[in-house]
């Protein structure tokens, strides 16, 4: 199973880059996550969020691979307890289905993408800027693979 995390921005800062490397790092071959920057849509003073939010889909789009399980990450989406996520992986292992992780941009995911994702995950009720989510994403991506192999990194 691939995990491929699709975010809108690029040029991050030094500590999102670390924060997302540190844990990348210590997922095995088997688990590992992919990371793919998507260009965010130039916003001018004519540019609506709307304008913006659908480029970016298609440029996101244009990325996607057939047959993969799309989550949605959505400060509105369902939140997971850490069991929860591991319980969900665990399920994303066995369907064998390789998954795709959709971040949005300043303006957030366009709707109709949104609607395409068979999940939308909350990872908290907080509205988090977009470079924060990428690195809770790899430590809860982590903590969830070790609590499904008994790692005593969860406690
Ligand atoms: C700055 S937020 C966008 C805010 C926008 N108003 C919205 O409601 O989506 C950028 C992206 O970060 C992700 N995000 C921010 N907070 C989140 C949260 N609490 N849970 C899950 N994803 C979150 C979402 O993918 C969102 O599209």
């Amino acid at each position: 199973m691939k995990l491929r995390l699709l975010a809108v921005g690029t040029r991050m800062p030094g500590w999102v880059e670390e924060g997302v490397a540190t844990y990348r790092k210590r997922l095995p071959r088997d688990f590992a996550l992919e990371i793919e920057e998507i260009a965010p849509a130039r916003r001018g003073k004519n540019t609506s969020a709307d304008k913006a939010r659908k480029q970016e889909a298609r440029r996101i789009d244009e990325r996607l691979k057939g047959g993969e399980h799309l989550i949605a990450l959505e400060v509105n989406g369902k939140p997971w307890t850490t069991a929860e996520l591991a319980c969900q992986a665990q399920g994303w292992r066995m369907q064998g289905r390789d998954i795709a992780l959709l971040v949005g941009g300043p303006d957030g995911l366009d709707p109709a993408l949104s609607a395409r994702a068979e999940s939308a995950w909350s990872i908290s009720p907080l509205t988090l800027p977009h470079p924060l989510v990428r690195v809770m994403l790899a430590e809860q991506l982590y903590r969830a693979w070790t609590l499904m192999v008994g790692h005593p990194y969860h406690r």
